[in-house]
């Protein structure tokens, strides 16, 4: 069974297109990773799923998704409400998707979210601003939100670009471990192949809003079809030795 499928997706503002005639399919519990350069159309295919997309651009085609759906977006920093401590910002998220519950079991299921993405000393951390908290926290305070509506499908739009390495590492665990005990589905945009690598089964490959290729991680990653991807694998691998480098001087 799909928990999401996209069909014939083109997304136009003005006389631009987007996004060209974009089809993928999403089983349950699968992992995807949409990997591409900048302005390829990852977060706009996100957006549409999720239906945020920006007033200006227009969608065609058609998008199926029975699933409960919920978003993980690059800035924790910009994503949170600054006036609202991080542990109200997710009760009144479980709330909102419980209405039977009280306001002290709200507060309850924030507190076990918050354990549950290894926030320490999750009850007195319900009281924090996010200012108060690393890059790294504020990004598990999004994805305990997100995780409060029980999603199906968890779409992540670059959620660790903006993190150190160590933290980007702990994050994709986190990920990896939430996907596996949940049985959640999860869509992951990065430009970073790596990344995507480390937390996806499936590829997806896109360039100026079109598919370039598509299939199992492992097979595109060990026989990639197209050039673009070639070029992607030797780009990504050059950055990864240049990183190393900086590492060891
Ligand atoms: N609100 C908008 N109005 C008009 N065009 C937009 C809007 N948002 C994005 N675009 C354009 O749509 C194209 C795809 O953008 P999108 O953000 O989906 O790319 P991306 O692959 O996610 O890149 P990045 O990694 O830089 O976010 C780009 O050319 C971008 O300039």
């Amino acid at each position: 069974m799909n928990a999401l499928s996209v069909s014939g997706l083109t997304l136009t503002c003005g006389d631009t297109t987007l996004v060209d005639d974009l089809s993928f399919e999403l089983p349950a519990g699968a992992t995807l990773g949409i990997v591409g350069e900048s302005g390829s159309g990852k977060s706009l295919t996100l957006r549409s799923v999720m239906g945020i997309l920006p007033e200006a651009v227009t969608r065609h085609g058609e998008i199926r998704c029975e699933a409960r759906t919920a978003m993980v977006f690059q800035e924790p920093a910009t994503a949170l409400n600054p006036t609202m401590r991080v542990g109200d910002l997710v009760a009144r998220t479980w709330r909102r998707h419980h209405p039977d519950t009280s306001a002290r079991e709200a507060r309850a299921a924030a507190a076990e979210l918050f354990d549950q993405v290894g926030i320490d000393d999750a009850v007195r951390r319900l009281r924090a601003w996010p200012h108060e908290l690393s890059g790294g926290m504020r990004q598990r305070v999004m994805i305990a939100a997100a995780l409060a509506t029980d999603p199906d499908v968890l779409l992540c739009d670059e959620p660790t670009t903006a993190l150190d390495v160590r933290v980007q590492a702990q994050i994709l665990q986190l990920l990896r471990d939430l996907v596996s005990e949940r049985g959640m589905a999860m869509v992951f945009v990065s430009h970073d192949l790596a990344v995507v690598a480390s937390v996806c089964s499936q590829i997806l490959v896109m360039r100026h809003g079109r598919l370039v290729e598509s299939g199992p991680m492992d097979r595109v990653l060990a026989v990639p079809q197209e050039q673009y991807t070639r070029d992607l694998l030797a780009a990504n691998l050059a950055r990864r030795l240049a990183d190393r480098e900086g590492v060891l001087r």
